[in-house]
């Protein structure tokens, strides 16, 4: 496979804090890959870091072999990747269809060409037909994740990046949304998924990464890491995994 993007030694900081140590992480082209770890581990950073909201020197990140790292994020998004932010973050007193015309409008005609459209995210997630013209705060909070991730794809991007987007769901929300995955991908978007739900995360990804405290302690195919693996990497040992 032709590998997308790929951090290299990856150091983030916030003033004298250090977040990230070292990290090196690879995503090929179709490819789902998640990052877990406790609260803190770093995955938000890693995201952070490699979208050119924190400073990184170009070498540490890479899209298509090319040293991209710090690049400014609305031209990260018009190089083709593109967050779906922890919390969501839509503007709120606006509709749904308004949140996700944004999208379009800010790629706009210089923007990436793509094969995602207002009515192909409301196939994917037939609720937004429906909703279109309700204010987002009004909105469950699968329904808006389904708004920010749509408006995310409408972007066109070639990288998706979800930062635990099951977080505060009910299980049955997101199965729902995790069952959209497969059909992303299908477009031919990598997906990199920060997920606390080892088990989700496990199932839903080709390959995993595991951080804790900065750094990265496990990496493998998803099918082939252990419970014990995870548990250690997870927690530095003598834990259980559940
Ligand atoms: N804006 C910030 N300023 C200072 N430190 C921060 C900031 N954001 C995160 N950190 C610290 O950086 C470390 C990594 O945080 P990060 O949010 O990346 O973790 P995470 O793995 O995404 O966990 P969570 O699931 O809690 O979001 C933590 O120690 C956190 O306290």
């Amino acid at each position: 496979m032709t590998e997308l993007l790929s951090t290299h030694g990856l150091v983030a900081r916030y003033g004298d804090f250090q977040a990230l140590y070292d990290v090196d992480v690879a995503i090929d082209e179709g490819e789902i890959i998640a990052l877990i770890g406790a609260n803190g581990a770093g995955k938000s950073t890693f995201l952070r870091a490699v979208m050119g909201l924190l400073p990184v020197k170009p070498d540490m990140v890479s899209l298509d072999g090319r040293p991209i790292g710090g690049t400014p994020t609305d031209q990260m998004v018009q190089k083709g990747v593109a967050i779906v932010p922890e919390g969501r973050r839509l503007f709120t007193g606006m509709s749904v269809n308004d949140n996700l015309r944004v999208a379009i409008d800010q790629v706009g005609s210089r923007g990436r060409k793509g094969g995602w459209t207002l009515e192909r995210v409301q196939q994917l997630f037939p609720i937004l037909v429906e909703k279109g013209r309700v204010p987002v705060q009004n909105l469950s909070g699968g329904q808006q994740q389904m708004v920010s991730i749509g408006r995310a794809l409408l972007c066109q991007p070639r990288l998706l990046l979800c930062d635990e987007i099951s977080l505060g769901l009910a299980p049955k929300v997101i199965r729902e949304i995790y069952a959209v995955l497969p059909e992303i991908r299908a477009q031919g978007t990598s997906i990199v998924l920060v997920e606390q739900d080892v088990g989700l995360a496990k199932s839903a990804s080709d390959r995993l990464y595991c951080m804790l405290e900065g750094r990265v302690t496990l990496s493998g195919r998803s099918n082939d890491v252990t419970r014990e693996q995870i548990s250690e990497a997870y927690f530095g040992g003598g834990h259980a995994v559940v």
